[in-house]
């Protein structure tokens, strides 16, 4: 249980030997541009007369900057603040609190971990602890969900709910402009909705170590709730750029599954965390994953750029491949049209 770095003294006057990133690993003392124009998509009317210019909107944010955010996406503010706040004091609770949800086997479906899913083996860890549930259909998995603080299932309830009702009306709209039917990412597309939350307490020395490994998103769409510190970092053009937080929006970011599916329209952005030195960061991140069975393939006939595999097949060739996107995918390339 030392792992869980939320139970650490605080503040840590100097980083741990286990966390020292090799010299071609570090970020590095380098002040990091922030990206100052990152799509921002108003979803004010996207019901009525704006929803072509919306589609538009996405599909070129996605072609330019593999992701976007969007604003008047009706989740009320009140509720993603108090969400925040439940998850804050969820990583304050008494370290024999978090220890009855500490796990390192990825089957439970609500545990708490340090670094990544493999603390026991890696080398060096990251600076995070990591809470992680299922959340779909809520009567399902709410039993297995933290009781401290005392709101938390009432109000993560509504707000999973909310989040999921969000990313299908998003997808909804990503369909239109893909020229599929209404619903094709309903049902086993997105049968699995996981909210994981990442912790980083203050970092003695962001320079040395990283929040998050880089990596893009596996799944099929996340969405991404930050608090006010910053830390995301997108790759853009070879170079990490910061995506510092904007008050009540969220990060959307499109999976690999969703690059499959759009014949590589969407690409799936390549992401990291880096650490803060003067406040802790927690962020939500609300992803939907398609069923073990369901095929994921090109929705195009034509010319697909991929053959069709179930999502098991595609998450093991994930994991095997040390989570590189591009090897996974390469898996699966149509040699036709490589
Ligand atoms: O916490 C963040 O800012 C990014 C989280 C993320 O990329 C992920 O959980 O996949
Ligand atoms: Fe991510």
């Amino acid at each position: 249980m030392e792992a869980l770095m939320s139970n650490w003294a605080n503040p840590v006057q100097s980083l741990p030997e286990k966390y020292i990133f090799p010299p071609e690993k570090r970020p590095g003392t380098h002040v990091f541009p922030v990206i100052n124009n990152i799509p921002i998509v108003d979803l004010r009317n996207v019901d009525g007369h704006d929803r072509s210019q919306i589609i538009q909107q996405i599909f070129d944010a996605s072609q330019e900057f593999g992701f976007f955010q969007v604003i008047n996406h009706g989740i009320p503010a009140s509720l993603m603040d108090d969400t925040m706040n439940v998850m804050k004091k969820f990583f304050a609770a008494p370290p024999d609190y978090k220890a009855s949800f500490y796990s390192t086997d990825i089957a439970k479906k609500c545990r708490i971990y340090s670094s990544t899913m493999n603390y026991d083996n890696e080398d060096v860890h990251y600076w995070r602890d990591n809470l992680t549930h299922h959340c779909h259909p809520l009567q399902d998995h709410v039993h297995l969900w933290p009781q401290y603080p005392t709101r938390y299932r009432e109000v993560v309830g509504t707000y999973s709910s909310e989040t999921m009702k969000l990313l299908l009306r998003i997808l909804e709209v990503i369909s239109e402009g893909l020229g599929v039917k209404p619903k094709y990412f309903e049902g086993e597309m997105s049968k699995n909705q996981l909210l994981s939350v990442n912790h980083h307490i203050p970092c003695p020395d962001p320079s040395l170590t990283l929040g998050m490994p880089q990596h893009s998103d596996p799944n099929l769409i996340s969405m991404l709730h930050q608090c006010s510190v910053p830390g995301l970092q997108v790759l853009r053009h070879g170079q990490w750029m910061n995506v510092d937080p904007t008050p009540d929006a969220f990060v959307v970011i499109p999976g690999l599954q969703l690059k499959v599916i759009s014949n590589g329209r969407f690409s799936s952005p390549m992401h990291r965390v880096v650490t803060h030195s003067g406040e802790a960061r927690t962020t939500i991140g609300t992803f939907l994953i398609p069923s073990n069975e369901v095929v994921i393939e090109p929705a195009e006939e034509y010319e697909p750029l991929y053959k069709g595999y179930t999502y098991t097949e595609f998450f093991s060739c994930f994991t095997k491949s040390n989570c590189d996107a591009d090897i996974a995918l390469g898996f699966f390339k149509n040699e036709t049209y490589k």
